[in-house]
Formats: C-alpha cells, sequence, structure tokens
C-alpha cells in the first residue's frame, strides 16, 4: 500500500486525499486552519456566500424601474445575521468535506507539516506533524504532497488590526458595516467586495497603483465594470500606489506614494497574496522556490525532487481553487501510476463575482491583441438581447474567439448578472474543439441571456462564409 502524506487540506489537499483513497492508499492529511482550508474558512466560499446576500438588495434597488413600488429606503441590513451566516456555512461545508474523507478512510490531523528528511535524495520522505493538541509526529511517506495554499500579503507599513485596517479574512467579524470603505489593490479580490459593499449601500473609495480596475483581466469587461461602479457612486484613484495605511482617531487615512491621502472609516487591503511555503523545511529535502516564493511544478504536478508533488495556491500556477482541486488530483494520479492529463490552463474556466458578472475562458484578448494567437472574435452587446430588455439589463456583452481558418471555439468573455452561469457553453466548446458552427446550430431557449452565445456564434459564421 502507498503511504501518501498531503500537507494542507484545502482544495488541492482534500481532493488528492479523495483520489488517494479510492486507490487504496493509505492516506494522512495534516492541516492547520481547518480541512477545506483557506478556500472554504476564510476565502472563495466566504467571500461567495456574502455577495449571495449583498446581491438581494440591489435586486430590490432595482424593482421600482420593473413597476413594483416599493421603498429601498427601508430595506435594512442585518450585519451580525449576514456574517453569521457566512461563518455557519463556511464550518458547515468543512465539516462535510472532513466527514467525506473520514469516511474514505483518510487520517486527519490537526497542526503544521513540516518536512525533515535527514538528506537530500532519499527514496522516501518524512513529514514532521507538530499537532495542536500538543504530539509530535513523523509520518514516513513514499509521496509527500504539498498544498499549503497563500494568505494575504501585508504591507509592513498597513499592519492589519482587525478593526479598522483590515484584511478580507477580517471582514465577517466587523459588528457594523464601514461607514466609509477604502479599498486598496484593484485586483479580482479587491473588485469582488467593492462591488458587495456598494451594494449593501456602504460608501466606497478604491486606491489602486494600476490605471483601471482588474488589469489582468479583458480591458473591455473591466470598462464595463469601472462605469457601473462609478454609477453606484465608487470613487476610483488610479495610478496610486499606497505606500502605508495609519489609523486615526476615528478612522485611517492611507498614504499614497505621490504625496496625496485619502481618509475613510476602514481600510480592506487586497494587494495580492504570499505563498504558504516559508516552514515547510523545503531546504532539508532540496526543493527550491521562485523569487515570489512559489513551488515550480511541471504539469502533473511534480516538484524537482522525486517523491514530492505540490499543487494549488502555493504553486502559483493559476490561483482559482478548481486548479488547485485539478492540481492535486493529477498529482495522486501520477504518484499512483495511473494514465493522466497534464494539466491544461487554457481550458480554465472562471469568474469574478460583481454585478455585472465577468466570465471567461480560453484565450485572452490581450493575446489576440499581442499577436501571440490568429483568431477571429465578435463582441455582442447583451442590450439587443430580448431577454435583456425584459430584465431591463442595460450592460453587459458576449464575446467569442475563434480560429481564424476553422472556427474552432478557442476563448470567450461574459460580463452579464450569472456570467459565471452562461459560460459553461464555450467552456464546452473550448474543451472539446468545437466550432462556432456548433455553437450557432444548438437550440437554445428563447428567450434567454444564452440566446447571444448562438447570435455571436452565427456572426462569426457569417464571416467565415465569406473568406
Ligand atoms: C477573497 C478570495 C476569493 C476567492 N474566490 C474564488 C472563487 O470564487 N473561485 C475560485 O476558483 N477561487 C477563488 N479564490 C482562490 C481560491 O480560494 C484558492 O485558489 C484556493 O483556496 C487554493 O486552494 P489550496 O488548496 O491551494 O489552498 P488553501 O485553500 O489556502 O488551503 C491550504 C491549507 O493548507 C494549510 N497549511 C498551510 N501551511 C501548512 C502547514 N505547514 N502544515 C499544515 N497545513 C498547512 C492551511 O492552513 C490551509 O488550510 C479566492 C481567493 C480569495 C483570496
Ligand atoms: N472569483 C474568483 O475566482 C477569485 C476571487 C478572488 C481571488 N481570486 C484569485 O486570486 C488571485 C489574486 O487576486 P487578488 O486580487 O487577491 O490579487 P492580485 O495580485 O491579482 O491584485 C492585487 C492588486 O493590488 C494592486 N496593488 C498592489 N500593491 C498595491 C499598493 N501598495 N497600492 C495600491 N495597489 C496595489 C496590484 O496592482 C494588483 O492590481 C486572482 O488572480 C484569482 O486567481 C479568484
Amino acid at each position: 500500500m502507498n503511504r501518501i502524506v498531503i500537507i494542507g487540506g484545502g482544495p488541492a489537499g482534500y481532493e488528492a486525499a479523495l483520489v488517494a483513497a479510492q486507490h487504496s492508499a493509505d492516506v494522512t492529511v495534516v492541516d492547520a486552519d481547518g480541512i477545506g482550508g483557506a478556500c472554504v474558512l476564510y476565502d472563495c466560499v466566504p467571500s461567495k456566500t456574502f455577495i449571495a446576500s449583498t446581491g438581494i438588495r440591489s435586486d430590490l434597488r432595482r424593482a421600482s424601474a420593473l413597476g413594483i413600488e416599493f421603498d429601498p429606503k427601508n430595506v435594512g441590513v442585518s450585519v451580525p445575521q449576514v456574517h453569521d451566516r457566512v461563518k455557519s456555512l463556511a464550518q458547515a461545508q468543512s465539516s462535510d468535506i472532513r466527514a467525506r474523507l473520514q469516511r474514505e478512510g483518510v487520517r486527519l490531523l490537526s497542526g503544521e507539516g513540516k518536512l525533515v528528511d535527514t538528506a537530500h535524495g532519499l527514496a522516501t520522505h518524512k513529514v514532521q506533524a507538530s499537532l495542536f493538541n500538543g504530539e509530535e509526529l513523523i509520518l514516513d511517506a513514499e509521496v509527500v504532497l504539498i498544498a499549503t495554499g497563500s494568505a494575504p500579503r501585508i504591507l509592513p507599513t498597513a499592519q492589519p488590526d482587525g478593526e479598522r485596517i483590515l484584511t478580507w479574512r477580517h471582514l465577517y467579524d466587523l459588528e457594523e458595516l464601514p461607514e466609509h470603505l477604502i479599498v486598496v489593490g484593484s485586483g479580482v479580490t479587491g473588485v469582488e467586495f467593492v462591488s458587495a459593499y456598494t451594494e449593501l449601500g456602504v460608501k466606497v473609495t478604491v486606491v489602486t497603483s494600476r490605471d483601471r480596475v482588474l488589469p489582468s483581466e479583458d480591458a473591455d469587461a473591466a470598462m464595463v465594470l469601472e462605469e457601473s461602479l462609478a454609477e453606484r457612486g465608487v470613487s476610483l484613484i488610479k495610478h496610486a500606489r499606497a505606500d502605508a495605511v495609519e489609523r486615526t482617531d476615528d478612522g485611517v487615512t492611507v498614504k499614497i506614494h505621490d504625496g496625496r491621502t485619502v481618509t475613510g472609516s476602514h481600510a480592506l487591503m487586497t494587494v495580492g497574496s504570499v505563498p504558504n511555503t516559508g516552514t515547510l523545511g523545503l531546504e532539508n529535502v532540496g526543493i527550491e522556490v521562485n523569487s515570489g516564493g512559489y513551488i515550480q511544478v511541471d504539469r502533473v504536478s511534480r516538484t524537482t525532487v522525486p517523491g514530492i508533488y505540490a499543487a494549488g495556491d502555493c504553486t502559483g500556477l493559476l490561483p482559482l481553487a478548481s486548479v488547485a482541486a485539478m492540481q492535486g488530483r493529477i498529482a495522486m494520479y501520477h504518484a499512483l501510476g495511473e494514465g493522466v492529463n497534464p494539466i491544461k490552463l487554457k481550458t480554465v474556466a472562471s469568474a469574478i463575482f460583481t454585478r455585472p458578472e465577468i466570465a471567461t475562458v480560453g484565450v485572452s484578448q490581450n493575446a489576440i491583441d499581442e499577436g501571440q494567437v490568429p483568431a477571429r472574435s465578435v463582441m455582442l452587446p447583451l442590450n439587443t438581447n430580448p431577454r435583456a430588455k425584459m430584465m431591463g439589463l442595460r450592460r453587459g456583452f458576449v464575446k467569442i474567439f475563434c480560429r481564424p481558418a476553422t472556427g474552432v471555439v478557442i476563448g470567450g468573455v461574459i460580463v452579464a448578472p450569472d456570467a459565471s452561469e452562461l459560460i459553461l457553453p464555450i467552456a464546452m466548446a473550448v474543451q472539446n474543439h468545437l466550432s462556432v458552427a456548433d455553437l450557432a446550430s444548438t437550440f437554445s431557449v428563447y428567450p434567454s441571456l444564452s440566446g447571444s452565445i448562438n447570435e455571436a456564434a452565427r456572426q462569426l459564421m457569417r464571416h467565415d462564409d465569406l473568406d
């Protein structure tokens, strides 16, 4: 029987454990935060649960435009109830995953894991587990998976205190809504909270070092989001690198590199994450990390040391729960000698849970514009879609990219409510090499937002006929 030790119980670790247990391996997971990892307990699951509440308030605000009379001023937000729901749902999901792992026979240890091999190049490895109950165990393993995730990046001059200067992991402990929230950073994490807090009626200012929100995402999508946030009263301060955040008597001051200052009641730091690789004893086995502290892996999750794999945010490949889980599963299939397909990032679908949502899959507009990938594309505004008109939607679009000669779909972007759900047909087309003709000839429901996916594909087909 293979002895496998997994350090970290987030999506990378627990999905790997399930695969290994189903292949009759002897699996131990050592985890420091709780099964489900930061994903379930602090990051992805809590933020999406929070956003589920904040969205309801916006739906109510839009009701009058559709002829439903009601006074938005009478809508209250029970902050303790919203936060309790967030935390109890996260705990419940963690418990469910824990129970499933236990049913599959996985041994779960609560504590910190560290590699303690006495020399480099050994055939098997040793993991020291320092348990929170005070026990110290040394676990022998033929295979080790490092799946330790990442933690919020902290600026030394903006130390979070959990009261006024916050990371996203402090938010659900606040007793009241911030009066004026300054969000530092405009990446995916930042904009999701900017959108959510404005939906709750909180005044929000964004301080970003870049020239737009979502600098790494589709520019057309980012522009739609900027317009929508501006309409909801968000102030966006661009080209503004925050040097420091300080407490004042009644709030915070954010000091910007060029001398400007911004004051508010609270500051939320969303300036990225750092991998949890510093205390893992990597030097004891001869694994080197890159300049960002990430563990380098190949497409089947192998590190440079035989028998040691790494998966998820600690590898810096693509920090998404879905990718972490896939990397973890692939590591186990490979370690157990099963046939395995190396990970393909070109087919990963992801979404940004703002209002409107932004979902993407496959190649990006940037890669096409820079000439890295030849493609034809079409961008269809949603306001021509009958269902969108019925729903009173003013913004959003469907964009599809396809190969110039064959029309094979290679990517797409959707900006719409529930874009996270609407992206699936394009993701299926990308994954299965379907063409725009395949997409165009698939029946969609009339009327539906997904009808715009058919229509966009049809426009690319017409273009085909002219070639
Ligand atoms: C605010 C926010 C929202 C997000 N929303 C989404 C989303 O909507 N969709 C999506 O796909 N992704 C989302 N992500 C990204 C997603 O959360 C991560 O990609 C995912 O958590 C990575 O999983 P992981 O298993 O690598 O690590 P994690 O989930 O971070 O789990 C790692 C675990 O390892 C443990 N650990 C660390 N060091 C040790 C040690 N030495 N010994 C033992 N245990 C250790 C930690 O305690 C933790 O439990 C979001 C991220 C953030 C910050
Ligand atoms: N819905 C989702 O799937 C979801 C949600 C959240 C995060 N994530 C994952 O997490 C990854 C990381 O996202 P993120 O937003 O946490 O980090 P990020 O590194 O992508 O963004 C941080 C932003 O902060 C800015 N910044 C850094 N230092 C600054 C300073 N001193 N002053 C002002 N601005 C500063 C950077 O320019 C950058 O735009 C994403 O790429 C995504 O993969 C996914």
